[in-house]
C-alpha cells in the first residue's frame, strides 16, 4: 500500500503555491516530474497533451507511478489539486481496450462527480479508444442495460445504481481488476458504506483497490 498526502503547510497562505505545501508519502515514493517518464503508453500520452496537460500536478507526480506498478494507493489532497484527471488517466493506462469487458470501476458520492470522471476518461483516452459509461441514479436504467451490453471497459458510477446493475447481471465483474473510491470519505459519511460493501462482494479477489480523498 502506498500513501501519498498533499496538503497546506500553512492554510492560511495561498493553497496552490507549491512551494508552501507540505508532502508526506509512504518511504520510497518519488515524485516523478514529467509524464513521460511514468511510462504512459504513447497514445494516452497523446490524448494527456491534447487535452492541454503539460507536466502533472504534485498528486499526480507522487501518486500515478504506484498506481501504474499496480499498488493499493490512498491518496490525499485539496479539492482542484488534479485527483479526478489522475483517476482518468491511470485508469486509462491501465485497461486493455482490445478486450471490451468491464475492467475498472470508480465509485463516487455524487451523480456529478461520476460524470465528470467518465467525460474526462473518454477525453484523455480519445486515442485509445476507452469505452467508459458513467452508471448513475436518476438516468434511464434501459440505456445502462444497452451501453453495458454493448460493451465498455470503465463504469465510472454512483454506488447504488452500480450495485444494482450488478445484481441485475448486467455489470459483468468477472474482469474488473481495479476498484477506485473516489472521495472515499465523503461515501462513507454519506451512508453508502453497505452498498460499497455489497459491490466489493461481487468483484474478483484479485482486485488492485485506489482510495482517494480530501485532507
Ligand atoms: N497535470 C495537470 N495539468 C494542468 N491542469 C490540470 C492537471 N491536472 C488537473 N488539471 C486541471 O485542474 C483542475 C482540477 O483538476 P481535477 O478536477 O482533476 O482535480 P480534483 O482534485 O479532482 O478536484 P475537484 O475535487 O474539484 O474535482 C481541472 O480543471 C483539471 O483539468
Amino acid at each position: 500500500m502506498a500513501t501519498t498526502s498533499v496538503v497546506p503547510a500553512n492554510r492560511r497562505r495561498a493553497a496552490n503555491a507549491a512551494e508552501e505545501l507540505e508532502f508526506e508519502t509512504t518511504e520510497g515514493v518519488k515524485a516523478i516530474a514529467s509524464f513521460e517518464e511514468m511510462g504512459i503508453k504513447d497514445d494516452l500520452l497523446r490524448g494527456i497533451y491534447q487535452y492541454g496537460f503539460e507536466k502533472p500536478s504534485a498528486i499526480q507526480q507522487r501518486a500515478v507511478t504506484p498506481i501504474i506498478q499496480g499498488r493499493d494507493v490512498i491518496a490525499q489532497a485539496q479539492s482542484g489539486t488534479g485527483k479526478t484527471s489522475m483517476i482518468a488517466l491511470t485508469v486509462c493506462q491501465f485497461v486493455d481496450t482490445s478486450k471490451r469487458e468491464v475492467q475498472a470501476l470508480i465509485l463516487s458520492p455524487t451523480r456529478e462527480l461520476a460524470s465528470q470522471t467518465e467525460k474526462v476518461i473518454l477525453a484523455i483516452g480519445d486515442f485509445i479508444n476507452i469505452q467508459a459509461h458513467a452508471c448513475i441514479g436518476g438516468k434511464s436504467v434501459g440505456e445502462d442495460i444497452r451501453k453495458l451490453e454493448y460493451g465498455v471497459h470503465v463504469v465510472s458510477g454512483t454506488p447504488g445504481r452500480v450495485c444494482d446493475m450488478i445484481k441485475r447481471r448486467t455489470l459483468r465483474t468477472r474482469d474488473i481488476k481495479m476498484l477506485v473510491l473516489d472521495e472515499s470519505d465523503e461515501m462513507l459519511s454519506r451512508g453508502f458504506k453497505d452498498q460499497i460493501y455489497d459491490v466489493y462482494r461481487y468483484l474478483p479477489p484479485d482486485l488492485q483497490v485506489l482510495s482517494f480523498l480530501m485532507p
